[in-house]
């Protein structure tokens, strides 16, 4: 299983042509690998030397700017505090979790630094203009109104999330220990961009895994639980996972949750169900979905 790379430059390629290819790479994978979406590279790299200095600080800054509850879903967790599944061994991966950052969510005193919420402001923003344009694409695919799902997506449940990986020796990786366990994503979408390192793997439906290399040039996108929701099955809330870094090589990557407002009802759309055909799924609000997974997956 391989995962599609599309090509988003507008000066290039029509609305209708991209659209056409996201929701083949939707429907078939879950992921795909999107290039000239309008994130700039510079930011990228910024944001990664952002993540950088903050996890190779002292833990004394990591602890005053500590994840205090899901409710809040806002700070920093070591190994092992979260279990994406929540069968296995806790992931080997720590975490700077950032939801609704935008809206100043928490007091100055729990950022690391002005530095710091400075510079994921701005790459948050970029992104999150580059997952609007997805959006209406998608509403395209879906016969909508163009802001039919960037009008659900206020920035209650959009997560910014920063991800570091350390090198672990394989004597401390205890079995079925993974980076991050086998899950899939709650919401809409996700934007991840990783650096070079690899380890994310997708599964295919006949349970097999399939390593899904880095591109430099492109912005790796899944669809979660309430879209493949929404569209009744349509498009894939596809398995992935991260493996443990055994090889002395630590891994940094960031994602970005593109979740919609907790009161958004989430049910099939008449434009994903043929006539008399009935919805695979209860209807849902994403508040509630988005929320019970959360609880389940953190421990402290
Ligand atoms: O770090 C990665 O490559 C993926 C992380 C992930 O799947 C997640 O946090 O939901
Ligand atoms: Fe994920």
């Amino acid at each position: 299983m391989e995962v599609p790379v599309i090509d988003c430059d507008p000066a290039k390629r029509s609305d209708s042509e991209v659209a056409r290819d996201i929701d083949a790479a939707l429907r078939s994978v879950g992921f795909m690998a999107v290039r000239n979406l309008g994130v700039s590279p510079a930011r990228i790299r910024e944001l990664f030397e952002t993540a950088r200095q903050f996890f190779e600080g002292s833990d004394e800054l990591k602890q005053r700017c500590a994840y205090a509850a899901a409710s809040e879903n806002f700070g920093y967790q070591g190994l092992g505090q979260e279990s994406l599944d929540p069968s296995r061994p806790a992931d080997l991966k720590e975490t700077f979790t950032m939801r609704n950052l935008l809206a100043e969510p928490v007091g100055a005193d729990r950022w690391p630094s002005h530095e710091f919420s400075e510079s994921v402001s701005i790459f948050f923003r970029e992104a999150l203009a580059a997952a609007q344009r997805l959006q209406r694409l998608l509403a395209l695919a879906l016969e909508m109104p163009s802001n039919y799902f960037v009008d659900l997506h206020n920035g209650e449940n959009i997560t910014l999330r920063l991800l570091h990986y350390p090198a672990v020796p394989p004597s401390m990786v205890s079995a079925e220990q993974m980076g991050a366990g086998a899950h899939t994503d709650y919401g809409m979408l996700t934007l991840l961009f990783q650096d070079a390192v690899g380890g994310l793997q997708v599964q295919s439906e006949n349970g097999e895994w399939h390593d899904v290399p880095p591109r430099p040039d492109a912005i790796v996108i899944n669809s979660g639980d309430l879209l493949e929701r929404w569209s009744n099955g349509r498009y894939r809330s596809t398995w992935h996972r991260v493996l443990p870094q055994e090889q002395s090589v630590e891994r940094y990557s960031v994602a970005l949750f593109v979740d919609p407002d907790s009161d958004t009802l989430v049910e099939a759309l008449a434009s994903c169900l043929a006539d008399g055909e009935s919805a695979s799924f209860p209807p849902i609000t994403a508040g509630e979905h988005v929320q019970a997974k959360i609880e389940a997956t953190h421990h402290a």
